[in-house]
């Protein structure tokens, strides 16, 4: 069946909107994992619920971890396995999440047999390479089921468990690092995590991983010069009587509750719909601090042209708001290095600034949900604008707003490439979207949140 094609709202007016986004899908799959290597159970707050996030819900349950949803399906209840050993034997579905595909073979590696791993056909083109060889030197066996280094895979859990050294290349993926910290917490033994290439893109979700680490008990030191960590897992959990059977101490324990922080990448759209539409958007609960690249928003929008406030609400919550002039300024030569996954959105706003711009440090987007670098050009020259690949980024050039056009924009099965267009949307009437029900991976209510946020520019 073919999807209709989604109409993107023009804004006719300057915007004045407050838009509550729903949890971080990075921190929502971080604590799902930590709180299934605990021993005790863990009830976390204001989940995400999309399509990654149930996903990883889906893939603990195939791992023998029981998962309690109430009525309010952002509370769930994470009670972790009996000894903390996972259930193998079974398949464990990736979809197209980053997350799942690369931390999920974690827990394989402390289960009691083999675990399959399957996905989107899409996912197949993803790299998993430098991961899977991680958990080789950690004392698994990955059996590929198609071509080597990629979905889908089996792996054999090592027949016994311990430290060591690990030496990877991360340059595609700091989820691969990520992925190793989180297993290396629940080894016996103290694990140093080498990263040896290239390029370290995504360093704030590194520094989210050791940072969530830290909040389950997990003694982690970095060296980010030296591109080494060291996670010893080893007395972490202490404080925790249930004997299960695991040596003491041994593995994560996050604090009997955690709440997730709104998820400020999927803000960036809105925020971004500011300085292209003019207007002002308000995020509340915006977190004082925070390990998200989306923290990193602020600054970025304040270069782009746009001002930027932080009010406090009545409970004492912040609110961030953004108020654009309809003026974009370009960024120049710029690194986005650490937040690859804002890029789409950064990219919709440069479409419409008065200068070029040269987005830098992102080669690895090319392994993302599609190749991003290729999508992005592809869709600003087809509405009119101007823009090419470079080896490790894209060019955006200004275009007199005449030139630009509007098209049937394709999505290629990637939620940020749908809100791209639904952004070049906002100042470019009658774009049409194919297959906007792309963005349930990360916001599932995302149509109606942005018609809701359009029309208060009427
Ligand atoms: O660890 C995480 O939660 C993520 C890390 C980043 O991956 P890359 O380093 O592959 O860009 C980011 O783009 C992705 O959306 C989420
Ligand atoms: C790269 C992304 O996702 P994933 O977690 O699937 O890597 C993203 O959400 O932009």
């Amino acid at each position: 069946m073919t999807e209709a094609l989604w109409k993107a709202p023009t804004a006719v007016g300057p915007l004045d909107a407050r838009v509550r986004v729903p949890g971080s899908k990075s921190l929502s799959n971080r604590y799902l994992i930590l709180a299934a290597m605990g021993r005790r159970p863990v009830r976390i707050g204001g989940l995400l619920r999309s399509r990654d996030t149930d996903l990883m819900i889906g893939a603990l349950r195939e791992l023998g971890v029981t998962c309690h949803e109430g009525e309010d399906p952002t509370r769930v209840m994470i009670i972790p396995p009996a000894g903390g050993v996972f259930r193998g034997g079974g398949t464990v579905t990736c979809g197209l999440a980053g997350t799942v595909m690369r931390f999920v073979p974690a827990l394989a590696m402390l289960a009691d047999g083999p675990t399959r791993f399957d996905g989107d056909l899409q996912a197949y083109a993803r790299p998993m390479a430098p991961l899977l060889s991680g958990l080789e030197q950690l004392g698994a066996r990955v059996e590929y089921l198609s071509r080597e280094g990629r979905l889908p895979f089996i792996i054999h859990p090592p027949q016994r468990l311990g430290g060591g050294e690990v030496t990877i290349d991360s340059s595609a993926s700091s989820q691969f690092i990520s992925g190793l910290l989180l297993l290396a917490s629940r080894l016996g033994a103290p694990v140093t995590i080498h990263h040896q290439g290239e390029n370290l893109p995504s360093l704030p979700h590194i520094r989210m991983t050791v940072h969530d680490l830290t909040l389950a008990g997990v003694r982690v030191e970095v060296d980010e010069e030296a591109h080494s960590w060291m996670v010893d897992g080893t007395g972490a959990s202490e404080d925790v009587d249930e004997p299960d059977g695991r040596p003491d101490g041994v593995g994560p324990q996050l604090p009997d509750t955690v709440q997730v922080e709104p998820d400020l990448s999927n803000a960036a759209p809105f925020l971004g719909a500011a300085l292209i539409a003019s207007g002002r958007v308000g995020i509340p609960d915006w977190p004082e601090s925070t390990t998200q690249p989306g923290g990193l928003l602020p600054s970025y929008l304040t270069r782009m042209g746009g001002e930027v406030a932080f009010t406090r609400d009545d409970r004492g919550h912040t609110c961030l708001t953004v108020t654009g002039s309809g003026k974009v300024c370009p960024l120049g030569g710029f690194d986005l290095s650490q937040a690859g996954e804002i890029v789409p959105s950064i990219a919709a706003i440069l479409v419409f600034a008065d200068g070029p711009s040269r987005l830098r440090g992102i080669g690895h987007l090319r392994g993302h949900e599609t190749n991003r670098l290729k999508a992005l050009v592809t869709e600003i020259n087809r509405v009119g604008g101007r823009a090419r690949e470079m080896a490790d980024g894209i060019e955006i050039e200004p275009v007199p707003p005449d030139r630009l056009h509007p098209a049937v924009m394709k999505t290629y099965a990637d939620h940020r490439m749908a809100t791209f267009a639904a952004m070049l949307g906002l100042a470019i009437p009658g774009v049409q979207v194919e297959d906007i029900g792309t963005t349930a991976k990360t916001l599932p209510d995302f149509p109606d949140m942005w018609a809701d946020m359009v029309a208060t520019g009427d």
